[in-house]
């Protein structure tokens, strides 16, 4: 521990016991709280000490520790390499010095001059004894000196004149290696020739008094007296020693007693401040797996959004289960957090470009790389930022004009019958196949029950429930995707800049289990989108700066919200991930809808079946198709004006009302023979429909 380490005290002896009255209502027999009879929990908690560094166990950190070092020794062969030549010029010139200061050493040493000192001591004081002793010492040291240096001189000189004759070419070698060491003996000691390539700036290390200082300085009266007070800390103490963590260092200590991690995290600026940190270097938390007191501060080396990032795992290999967690981004020490994207409905939200479309697209690339997954992508910002997904959408949309919206608007009816057929495929399975009644792995890939899972991105999703036609109609949709999808095996997923009631309707952000929570500018929007008593929580996504991009507040996934950086994909990444997937997908048999050039039906969704007996008056006991489909324009021209007798007959097929010859007069009154349909078979096909309506 470090020097500052606050143990825990015990109550002075004099202090009085807490007591408590006998019975209610007579406060004049108090007992004692304390009882000293009360036996101890005989429970010794132990925390094993990992017995490997944690950098040597996770693959991630050892890979960057390695990448690192060998991106520096890189970098110095290359700056050392380029200027080997310089280095050579200044070296040579230095050598005549360096050849000055050789002798003079070497002379030095030769008459033993570092004694001499001894020796003019000895005779100063006139210790005859002592000079004598020193006086064969150097006797006997010079003659072996002496013996060293002609028998190097013999050698050398000999040697040199070897080379001359037998290799003269080394001898150059031998020649310019000696000058060069001469040259290096004759650097000035405060400016050598060869410098660092790498300029190193070493950041403080951090310390408990450093942590005490800054605990002191955000202004919370209790941890200011329990500092202040020194030896009894009103229960704060380290409780171990501060430790390297990843690219940083982190402080465990209990708080004083009432104080909980939130106040320090609400503070975060002034801690920041007083630790002499960036904002993002600072990350102070609870511990879940200890009590409410217990604060965990941990400093990181950089801020986070300055840390370089390990890369996305699956961006290069890899397949998705969407039923099991996969990595999405790191956390502040850059260890992998995972996301479960099955059974939950999400919401994103921050202001503009902070990262909400590219956290979007990178949960939609996840879904992509699983084969069974049908995605559904609708990007209303109109700039096409989710269309490298376009070659595994099922269906795909970017932009916000009426055609877009009514494309999604099909689309998104298609979904609601899914969503009821689902539900009643779901009711008929046996409860051995489906215990919880929701979509398990198993279900989900068979193919024959079509219970794959289904993903819906809305990138600003504001736009389209707050359009005039469509908005109500949508939402009720996206709301119900919410409620129920989930249990489905349907994932809605939807992303706004703008996180109000209006742009994230109340049943949908009331509904979402995963949270992603980017910079916000409130605390009204930080709890539209993280949930009701977020920001009181300290749950607060208004502390990111604007360099925070990709950084946020997740929450949903575990037991407590933890800050995200998403991993970074960009365009031509998600491109490499999705022709990954297409291929995936191919292999599996499940490229369908917008990846072969089809779009949603049109009549998905709408009644045409009622439609069509609203056209027929009840006079008339069957009607030629062409006459029907000229009268359902009339009535919606938006939705059938296109129509001709053919897509009347098309539309009612899966409703079983046949078309046959039916005799009836032309405008002109001529008799004739065309195709139409019964009214009795529409009638009975709209009895059989609610039925099965009610049935389900
Ligand atoms: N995970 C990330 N890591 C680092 N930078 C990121 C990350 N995600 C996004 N960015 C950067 O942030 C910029 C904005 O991203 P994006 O377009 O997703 O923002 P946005 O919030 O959707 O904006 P808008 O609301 O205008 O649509 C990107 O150009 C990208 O450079």
């Amino acid at each position: 521990m470090t020097d500052t380490t606050i143990a825990p005290t015990a109550a002075p002896p004099s202090t009085p016991a807490p007591a408590v009255p006998e019975e209610p209502g007579t406060p004049s027999t108090p007992v004692p709280v304390d009882n000293p009879k009360l036996p101890a929990p005989g429970v010794t908690e132990e925390k094993r000490r990992p017995i490997l560094p944690a950098w040597l166990k996770d693959r991630t950190e050892f890979a960057a520790t390695a990448r690192h070092a060998s991106g520096r020794l890189g970098y110095a062969s290359l700056y050392h390499g380029v200027r080997l030549p310089w280095y050579g010029v200044q070296l040579a010139a230095m050598s005549p010095r360096g050849a000055c200061r050789f002798a003079a050493e070497t002379n030095r040493w030769l008459w033993d001059r570092e004694a001499a000192p001894l020796r003019g001591h000895a005779v100063r004081t006139e210790d005859v004894d002592e000079y004598l002793h020193l006086a064969r010492l150097r006797g006997n040291r010079v003659r072996l000196r002496g013996l060293v240096v002609m028998t190097a001189a013999v050698f050398g000189t000999g040697f040199a004149l070897w080379l001359y004759v037998m290799a003269p070419a080394y001898l150059w070698a031998f020649a310019a290696g000696a000058v060069l060491t001469m040259g290096y003996f004759g650097q000035q000691p405060d400016a050598p020739v060869i410098g660092p390539a790498v300029m190193r700036t070493d950041l403080q290390k951090l310390t408990g008094t450093i942590v005490l200082r800054a605990l002191d300085s955000i202004g919370n009266a209790k941890i200011s007296a329990a500092v202040k007070k020194g030896g009894d800390m009103n229960g704060m103490r380290f409780t171990s020693e501060i430790t390297r963590d990843g690219p940083g260092y982190r402080a465990d200590l209990d708080l004083p007693y009432g104080v909980v991690p939130e106040d320090v995290m609400e503070q975060r600026q002034a801690l920041a401040s007083g630790l002499r940190r960036k904002l993002g270097c600072v990350w102070p938390s609870g511990d879940p797996t200890e009590h409410e007191g217990r604060l965990i501060l941990w400093v990181g080396d950089k801020p986070m959004n300055e840390t370089s990032k390990p890369p996305w795992p699956l961006l290069k290999d890899g397949q998705v289960d969407l039923f099991k967690p996969v990595v999405f981004g790191n956390d502040q020490r850059m260890r992998d957090i995972m996301v479960t994207l099955m059974f939950a409905s999400v919401v994103i939200g921050s202001i503009p470009r902070m990262g909400k479309t590219f956290l979007l697209r990178l949960l939609m690339l996840i879904a992509a790389l699983d084969p069974r997954a049908a995605l559904y992508a609708f990007d209303f910002k109109g700039t096409g930022d989710l269309g490298p997904l376009e070659p595994v959408c099922h269906r795909y949309r970017s932009g916000e004009d009426d055609e877009d919206l009514e494309y999604v608007v099909h689309a998104m009816r298609e979904l609601k019958e899914e969503l009821r057929r689902r539900a009643k495929v779901i009711r008929n399975l046996p409860k051995s196949r489906c215990p919880e009644s929701k979509v398990t792995p198993a279900l989900a890939s068979d193919k024959s029950l079509g219970l794959h899972p289904i993903v819906v991105g809305f990138d600003e999703c504001q736009v389209p429930f707050e359009h005039e036609k469509y908005g109500a109609e949508l939402e009720s949709i996206a709301t119900d995707l919410a409620k129920r999808g989930p249990a489905l095996g349907i994932v809605g997923m939807f992303a706004t800049q703008r996180p109000d009631a209006k742009s994230l309707p109340p049943g949908i952000s009331a509904n979402a289990v995963l949270r992603f929570c980017l910079k916000v500018m409130g605390h009204t929007a930080n709890d539209m989108v993280l949930g009701t008593g977020a920001y009181k929580a300290g749950i607060r996504a208004t502390m990111f700066t604007r360099s925070d991009r990709g950084i946020c507040w997740m929450s949903g996934e575990g037991d407590d919200p933890v800050i995200a950086a998403s991993a970074f994909v960009d365009g031509p990444g998600a491109e490499v991930v999705v022709a990954r997937a297409r291929q995936l997908r191919e292999d599996y048999g499940n490229v369908t809808g917008h990846a072969l050039g089809e779009g949603p039906s049109a009549t998905i969704g709408m009644d045409v079946l009622g439609d069509v007996l609203k056209v027929m008056k009840a006079t008339e006991k069957a009607l030629w198709c062409e006459r029907i489909a000229a009268r359902l324009a009339e009535l919606r021209p938006d939705t059938y004006g296109e129509w001709k007798g053919e897509n009347v007959t098309v539309a009612l097929k899966p409703w079983s009302v046949r078309t046959g010859q039916v005799w009836g007069q032309t405008d002109e009154g001529e008799g004739k023979n065309r195709r139409g349909i019964e009214r009795a078979d529409v009638a009975a096909a709209i009895a059989r429909r609610e039925a099965d309506r009610l049935a389900a």
